[in-house]
């Protein structure tokens, strides 16, 4: 069982983790509430360690921080993850022995031939007869214990064919976001390490995408709808940097837009062409039949300076898109504007 807590201290600590998030005013959903439930409750050292650096660093902790320590340090303790590395290690350990017996076996019927060729030099036609049979007795015995081997060795690969299938299906979860397809915030962090791993001098750019007045079409649509849009939106941003850029859903109705090597201008450029895509879909309500109001999208553009990190980045680009908002909406401002 997770967790053995009393109801008496179960409330302790839920309550101290409800403040915790009042705190950074942070909602309490499930996975904002388990972060800090665990984070008062001590047991993932290593989840308390990457909260107390962030805190003293001043990280601000919102919901992609959040959903990034809950993918980091709570997700792989989770029973699938147990499943997969017990089946892993099985898989491992009889690949291990298989390869014992195949080296026992050769082993042996070396000693066996050894033995038999120096005895074949002095042996009488009756005692080479029985050396012989002897040779060809090992023989049959290494045969079957091959074949054996054989056998088990095909069971061990499409073992390891549908294990790593599944190792590939995990991973995918781990980075993308359910409702939208896109990438999440741990995808993105990985991209941004490995782009400037390669090229600490690489030129990113970042473009920050939100929905106008989505909390209004909520209210008026309903928050299924909200999300059937939310989708749709995101699948036309993702169509339009499928290839030259990382998509990604940072959070709520907050997007991202990642592309390495491209200069502010191109990015703009982008930019542009992603908000028109989006300011001419259509949508229906599929039960009513009537159109939808017209969704739009502020955006704002950012370029990564080389001594600043990512938080830092992603707060850049954000405070470019709120110069949109400033502006009327539905339109791309760029850090040059700042
Ligand atoms: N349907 C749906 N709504 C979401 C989701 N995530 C966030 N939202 C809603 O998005 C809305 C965002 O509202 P605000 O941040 O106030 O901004 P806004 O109304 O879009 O106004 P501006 O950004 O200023 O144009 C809130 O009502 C959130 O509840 C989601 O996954 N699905």
């Amino acid at each position: 069982m997770m967790y053995q807590d009393s109801i008496e201290q179960a409330s302790e600590k839920a309550a101290l983790a409800i403040a915790f998030l009042q705190r950074h005013r942070l909602a309490a959903h499930p996975v904002n509430f388990t972060v800090a439930y665990e984070y008062i409750s001590g047991v993932i050292a290593e989840l308390c360690q990457a909260i107390e650096d962030k805190l003293s660093a001043r990280i601000p902790f919102d919901d992609f921080v959040m959903t990034e320590l809950y993918s980091n340090y709570i997700v792989p303790t989770g029973r699938q993850n147990e499943q997969m590395i017990a089946a892993v290690y099985k898989m491992v350990s009889t690949l291990n022995q298989q390869s014992e017996q195949a080296g026992e076996a050769i082993h042996d019927y070396i000693d066996v031939l050894d033995h038999s060729l120096v005895a074949l030099k002095t042996d009488t036609p009756v005692q080479a007869r029985d050396t012989i049979s002897r040779i060809m007795s090992a023989t049959y015995e290494l045969k079957a214990t091959q074949q054996k081997l054989r056998d088990q060795l095909a069971q061990s690969n499409d073992q390891s064919y549908q294990l790593r299938a599944e190792l590939e299906q995990l991973k995918r979860e781990r980075h993308v976001d359910a409702l939208t397809g896109l990438y999440n915030r741990l995808a993105m962090q990985e991209h941004i390490d490995q782009w400037l791993a390669e090229n600490p001098q690489r030129r990113i750019a970042a473009i920050a995408v939100d929905l106008d007045h989505f909390k209004q079409f909520n209210q008026d649509y309903g928050y299924n709808i909200g999300d059937v849009i939310l989708s749709k939106v995101a699948k036309k941003i993702s169509a339009y940097v499928q290839e030259s850029g990382l998509p990604v859903r940072a959070g709520g109705e907050e997007f991202l837009i990642l592309l390495p090597d491209v200069d502010l201008r191109t990015a703009s450029e982008i930019a542009e062409q992603v908000r028109r895509g989006v300011e001419k879909l259509r949508f229906v309500s599929s039960r009513s039949k009537k159109a939808l109001p017209k969704v739009t999208i502020s955006l704002g553009v950012a370029l990564y300076q080389a001594q600043e990190n990512w938080h830092q980045f992603l707060a850049r680009s954000n405070q470019v898109l709120s110069i949109a908002k400033k502006r009327g909406r539905n339109q791309v401002a760029t850090e040059a504007m700042l």
